[in-house]
């Protein structure tokens, strides 16, 4: 067991501050919220200068406006005597936190809403309202992560200089870090996009949570683009009901937060999202749909390319483009039809589009734990579905040709997350793969018998209910169940660990204990002789890479 050398909040927050800072008075400030519509009460001196934002007192740096949060555990404005020890110059709060911040000696600026304030707070304290990098957001269940590096790789192409922002890594510039959210809070945000103003950065690719909506951390952003991919069931612990959450996604695409945006419209919630946009919006259809017709772009003429697939994308007008992507699996021709489009949406014009398409391959970009390969024969695949769309659309995507080509799944269900997908989840491999071997996620600081015996509960049920043929076993710790998987590969077979993707710690009771899938199954793999593919990107060789 070791101590947690995971990603650090305050680290990655303090990373990513502009070096050039221009101060702003705290009677400014809120003057020009005001402007803005956000009611801000000066109590103290107003004439105290700001320079930069924060929201975690560990992180405040000598000039921030500290912004107090009322939190699930605590209100930020306990920590308001070390937001003032570490130099904070100011403080933002509601109502519920102004004594306890005004024990702390500082100006205080009062909000209604903390969380809806500090986005525009931030944006003027950063100048990043009009200024910042052209933004392309990315929204949907499955597949931000993979369209974001997809968009990241087309902008290059097409010879921007490029940020991400999103679930495996932030990049700005020359200057990248592994993240700790798939979407920052605000400070943390604006500050970014100041810094990547500083380096040159055109044109940034972020990935838009649902929760990072709910907890307004992309107020006081405006996306030059936004796309969505799907909707499938997650994340319910927190929305409550698909309604909810398509409602949280649905906000991105109000006019005022995007100027255009891509909306996939392969099924019900996607045309939904389509009709409720308020942005100029374009649909896509890349997958047969009752109505794929009335689409304004239709993905066309799929054919297998290598491990991915070839495509076109049919447009208004007679428009054609013709890409290609080298990653398994129909839901990334998907994805990059939909990345192509953003950046179409973004200005590139189709001939520009085509080249950067025909001349580097941008769309066969790796993708550190979707869908990454680290075996050929058998096909040893580690890849980040965790939930059940996502679980069932892997299975499929990595089934052999070979007739007797076995599909040995491992994965788990992640402890104090949405118990109701973990029996769907045990049900779906039941359905689609050969062997199902059930072993832990991320059980935090659940129990995880528990957790695998709903998972069980899931697939025994299916397997009683459909006469289903599969094999399900139980096995853990997680090494163990890779291992286990490897034993019983032939040649022709698949192994998929499914669930973690490029995660390289899992949390046990607060422990964070190292483990990488991609390794696991590579080194078990090898032990039996089989020929496996090194990767840089994993913990094995250090990390992450371009
Ligand atoms: C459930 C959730 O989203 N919680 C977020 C919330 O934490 P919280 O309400 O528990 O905070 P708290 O512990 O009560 O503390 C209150 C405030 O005091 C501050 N504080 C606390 C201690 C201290 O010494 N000093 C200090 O300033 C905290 O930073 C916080 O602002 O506010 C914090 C920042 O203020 C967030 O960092 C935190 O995100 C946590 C880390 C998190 O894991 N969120 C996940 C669920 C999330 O957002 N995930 C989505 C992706 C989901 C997906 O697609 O899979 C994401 O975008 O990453
Ligand atoms: N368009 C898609 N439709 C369905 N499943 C997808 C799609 N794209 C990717 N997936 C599956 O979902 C997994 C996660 O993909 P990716 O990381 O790109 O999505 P994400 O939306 O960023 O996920 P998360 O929010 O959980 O980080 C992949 O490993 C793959 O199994």
């Amino acid at each position: 067991m070791t101590a947690s050398p995971a990603p650090d909040a305050r680290e990655a927050e303090r990373a990513f501050r502009p070096r050039a800072a221009r101060a702003t008075s705290v009677g400014d400030l809120a003057a020009a919220a005001a402007e803005r519509g956000v009611r801000c009460d000066v109590a103290g001196t107003a004439s105290a200068r700001v320079t930069g934002v924060c929201m975690d007192s560990r992180a405040a740096l000598p000039g921030d406006l500290y912004a107090a949060v009322p939190g699930a555990n605590r209100h930020g404005a306990d920590f308001s005597a070390q937001a003032a020890a570490a130099g904070a110059t100011a403080i933002l709060t509601d109502a519920g936190g102004l004594d306890r911040a005004r024990s702390a000696g500082l100006p205080v600026l009062v909000v209604d809403s903390v969380r809806d304030a500090v986005g525009e707070l931030a944006a003027l304290v950063y100048g990043t309202d009009d200024a910042a990098p052209r933004l392309f957001g990315v929204t949907g269940t499955n597949g931000k992560t993979t369209t974001t590096y997809f968009i990241r790789s087309l902008l290059r192409a097409l010879g921007e200089t490029t940020g991400l922002i999103g679930t495996i890594e932030i990049v700005a510039g020359d200057t990248r870090i592994p993240s700790v959210l798939t979407t920052p809070e605000a400070p943390q945000l604006h500050a970014l996009l100041a810094r990547m103003r500083e380096s040159g950065v055109g044109a940034a690719a972020m990935e838009v949570s649902s929760h990072s909506i709910d907890y307004r951390r992309v107020a006081g952003l405006r996306f030059a683009v936004s796309g969505f991919t799907n909707l499938t069931q997650d994340h319910l612990d927190l929305h409550g009901g698909m309604d909810e959450y398509f409602h949280a996604k649905a906000r991105l695409f109000e006019a005022g937060r995007s100027r255009r945006a891509v909306v996939t419209v392969d099924d019900a919630w996607g045309r939904r999202m389509a009709a409720a946009s308020g942005a100029e919006t374009w649909t896509l259809a890349t997958a047969d749909a009752p109505d794929e017709g009335s689409a304004d772009w239709r993905v066309r003429g799929i054919g297998a390319d290598g491990l991915g697939h070839r495509f076109e994308l049919h447009g208004p007008d007679g428009a054609i483009l013709r890409a290609r992507t080298g990653l398994p699996g129909l839901f990334n021709v998907s994805n990059a039809a939909l990345a192509v489009l953003m950046v179409h949406a973004g200005g590139a014009g189709l001939g520009d589009l085509q080249a950067a398409l025909d001349a580097a391959d941008p769309l066969t970009v790796s993708v550190p734990g979707r869908m990454q390969v680290v075996c050929e024969r058998p096909a040893g695949i580690v890849d980040f579905a965790h939930n059940p769309d996502a679980l069932e659309r892997a299975i499929d995507a990595v089934r052999g040709a070979h007739p007797d080509a076995r599909v040995i799944v491992v994965f788990g269900a992640t402890g104090q997350r949405d118990a109701t997908k973990r029996p769907v989840m045990g049900a779906v491999a039941a359905r689609r793969a050969d062997v199902v071997i059930v072993t832990d996620d991320d059980p935090h600081d659940e129990e995880p018998a528990g957790i695998r015996a709903a998972v069980l509960r899931g697939a025994a049920d299916a397997i009683a209910a459909e006469g289903l043929s599969s094999t399900v076993v139980e096995e853990h710790p997680r090494a163990r169940a890779i291992a286990a998987a490897a034993a019983i590969a032939r040649p022709e077979d698949t192994v998929l660990v499914a669930g973690r993707g490029h995660e390289v710690w899992q949390e046990v009771r607060g422990v964070n204990l190292p483990l990488d899938d991609r390794v696991e199954l590579r080194d078990a793999l090898a032990a039996r002789g089989f020929a496996t593919i090194a990767d840089p990107s994993d913990s094995a060789a250090g990390g992450a890479r371009e």
